[in-house]
């Protein structure tokens, strides 16, 4: 007899209805457990309607857990005829099941993970981090791979322009990320895991306690204001043991692809002052990257032997033995340049030109606008990089400024320890943060200055400073070589291929020995002359008007006007004397008098005092306004 019809008793030959309604049947052990059972009549001795009541009062788990179920089930069987208990208990053991296996797992996978597998921590402010970052973003592929992407600490390239962007590169991201990310990848035949670790961690906060993933304000245990992020994240990166050849795989890996020929440099500035208190300081390191376009050397105009001799230094103190060789002679193993001359002359282009050349990371700080721990950012840069310390004599770094010491490194503690202070830099920090033990070792330390001789002696003592390089103002060879590297086709080698390359070769060639007879020997800087070429896109029309522009550039000069041309009345000269460019520019080592008054003198592309080169809008210079003429001036997207 069966009662009760449907999918199930279709194929469930059974006499019993008690059998036939109960899960029991379907989890024989669970039998003895008294779980589908409660007080059933006795089928010998039922009636009809007593077995349709036993139906409508299902025992065991479902309705133990379900509310309602005993509503619903009446309903259903009398509407359908259709008993759910068995269905409904089938399903509610599956989900358990599947809840106490996780539940279980969640407890042995610690133990699991440490007996199967070894893995790496990389804090998120070890410069190899964001390596791993940028590799997992490109190669870790799904959504962790964007997460990652999301997450990384670096600023790449610009979107926005097409001829910036690279196809891996193409996206900008300071965010940091805010959870845990994780996932799998494959590297060769190992599986690896990566997963973002941020300990969460109960601080005291302006006194109440918050979360760590409130990143506005940071203090440890002790109250004392900390690096955001600085002890807390990493990543973590796993492989099973019996393929632990695969995290040294890994490792080369990431080192390969952040080593890649990208025909990009890429270029490490501050965020903000590199100080604490600085609001974009909320980062787990104080330096954000830009990846540029490698400016080729061929395009830094300056006298060839000078060039050459830099170029040589250079690469003799990169060489692969050069480390030995200064270790065995016990000279730390580094090398300072400084190079000095006119603003405008190239300095700054020419640092980024050799990190290019070199394949060196280049980091740029203005020690004018940095208050951040030099030894702590010292450390950063690895052996093979350059850092590029920016208008020296402008940060008053000197013995009179000493004054100032004592308060700068009145906490040293938490200037190591949070590796940011909030104080600016001061002539011992330098000199320690340069003599430091722990950083620069195999650094290329470049220093540009428009004032050399203001420049305290310790500074640039020899072990400090090895090679000085003066940028002089433009004479007859560089005119003519910047008015061929404006006008000449990219890929037209032109002194060597005169003849080779035709006409139109010749003809620029012609052109730009004839507009180099037209500017006076060492009275403009290489900036002023690209400024003016970049602005007349058509060589004839520039030719044409190169005298007359020579003789305004040279009027305003000697007038110390700022402004040239129409517009141009008011000297500008005498008010300036405190402003630290006139003033400085006046006893510069090698110049001459005219060389002087050119530092009040008309130059549009001008570093803006203070400002970071690398950032600074050039006014005026070219087909789009601004930054593009140059070449220069590094874009961020948004
Ligand atoms: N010698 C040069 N060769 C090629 N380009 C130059 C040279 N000098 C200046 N320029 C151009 O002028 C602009 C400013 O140059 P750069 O910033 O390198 O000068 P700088 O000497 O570092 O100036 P500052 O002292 O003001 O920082 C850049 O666009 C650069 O391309």
């Amino acid at each position: 007899m069966n009662l009760i019809r449907g999918p199930f008793h279709a194929t469930n030959h059974v006499d019993d209805p008690r059998e036939a309604s109960s899960p029991a049947m379907f989890y024989p052990g669970l039998r003895g457990l008294g779980l589908f059972t409660t007080s059933l009549p006795d089928p010998e001795n039922s009636t009809a309607m007593d077995l349709a009541i036993l139906a409508t009062v299902p025992a065991g788990l479902a309705p133990a857990l379900i509310p309602l179920y005993k509503l619903v089930h009446g309903i259903i069987l009398k509407k359908r005829h259709y008993n759910i208990t068995p269905t409904t208990t089938k399903i509610v053991l599956t989900v358990g099941a599947v809840i106490g296996i996780q539940w279980v797992w969640a407890w042995v996978k610690p133990f699991a993970i440490d007996l199967l597998t070894t893995s790496v921590r990389i804090p998120t402010q070890h410069r190899f981090a964001l390596n791993v970052q940028e590799w997992l973003a490109v190669h870790a592929g799904g959504s962790a791979g964007r997460h990652v992407k999301l997450s990384a600490n670096t600023t790449l390239v610009d979107s926005r322009r097409g001829r910036y962007a690279q196809p891996s590169n193409a996206t900008v991201s300071s965010t940091r990320h805010t959870a845990a990310e994780s996932g799998w990848f494959w590297l060769g035949v190992h599986p690896i895991h990566f997963e973002y670790t941020q300990k969460p961690k109960t601080r005291q906060r302006r006194g109440r306690f918050s979360d760590y993933g409130d990143l506005e304000e940071d203090y440890d245990y002790g109250g004392h204001r900390q690096a955001p992020g600085s002890s807390e994240s990493s990543i973590r990166i796993s492989c099973f043991r019996f393929s632990l050849g695969a995290l040294e795989a890994f490792e080369a890996e990431v080192t390969a692809f952040a080593n890649r020929d990208t025909g990009c440099t890429n270029i490490w500035t501050l965020y903000g002052d590199g100080s604490y208190d600085d609001p974009y300081a909320q980062s787990p390191t104080p330096w954000k990257v830009v990846r540029k376009p490698s400016r080729p050397l061929s395009t830094i105009d300056l006298d060839a032997k000078v060039k050459h001799d830099l170029v040589h230094d250079v690469s003799q103190f990169l060489a692969p033995d050069r480390e030995k060789w200064y270790a065995s002679r016990g000279i730390p193993y580094r090398r300072g340049i400084l190079l000095h001359g006119n603003p405008g002359t190239g300095k700054s282009s020419t640092a980024i030109s050799l990190a290019g050349e070199f394949k060196c990371d280049l980091y740029v700080i203005n020690l004018s606008n940095c208050k951040g721990s030099l030894e702590y950012l010292f450390s950063y840069p690895k052996r093979g990089d350059i850092v590029l310390l920016e208008d020296i004599d402008s940060a008053g770094i000197n013995r009179e400024n000493m004054k100032g010491e004592k308060k700068a490194s009145q906490n040293p503690d938490e200037m190591l320890r949070y590796g940011r202070t909030n104080q600016p830099i001061t002539l011992s920090t330098l000199l320690n943060a340069i003599d430091s033990a722990t950083g620069m070792n195999g650094v290329i330390l470049m220093m540009t200055t428009n004032n050399p001789e203001s420049l305290d002696k310790a500074l640039i003592r020899p072990g400090r400073i090895d090679m000085q390089v003066h940028f002089g103002l433009v004479d007859y060879a560089v005119a003519e070589s910047i008015f061929l590297r404006m006008y000449q086709d990219d890929d037209v080698d032109v002194k060597d291929n005169v003849e080779l390359n035709g006409k139109e070769t010749k003809r620029i060639y012609t052109m730009a020995k004839m507009f180099a007879d037209k500017i006076p020997d060492r009275k403009l800087t290489p900036a002023e002359i690209q400024g003016f070429l970049t602005r007349n896109h058509n060589p004839e029309v520039a030719l044409e008007r190169a005298e007359e522009w020579v003789a305004e550039m040279l009027e305003a000069k000697e007038a110390e006007r700022n402004i040239i041309g129409e517009g141009a009345s008011k000297p500008v000269g005498k008010q300036d004397e405190n402003s630290g460019l006139s003033s400085n520019f006046g006893d510069i080592n090698g110049l001459d008098e005219s060389d002087a008054s050119l530092m009040s003198a008309p130059t549009p592309p001008m570093t803006v005092n203070g400002a970071d080169p690398l950032q600074m809008v050039m006014p005026g210079n070219g087909p789009e306004g601004d930054i593009e003429a140059m070449g220069e001036t590094v874009s961020f997207s948004e």
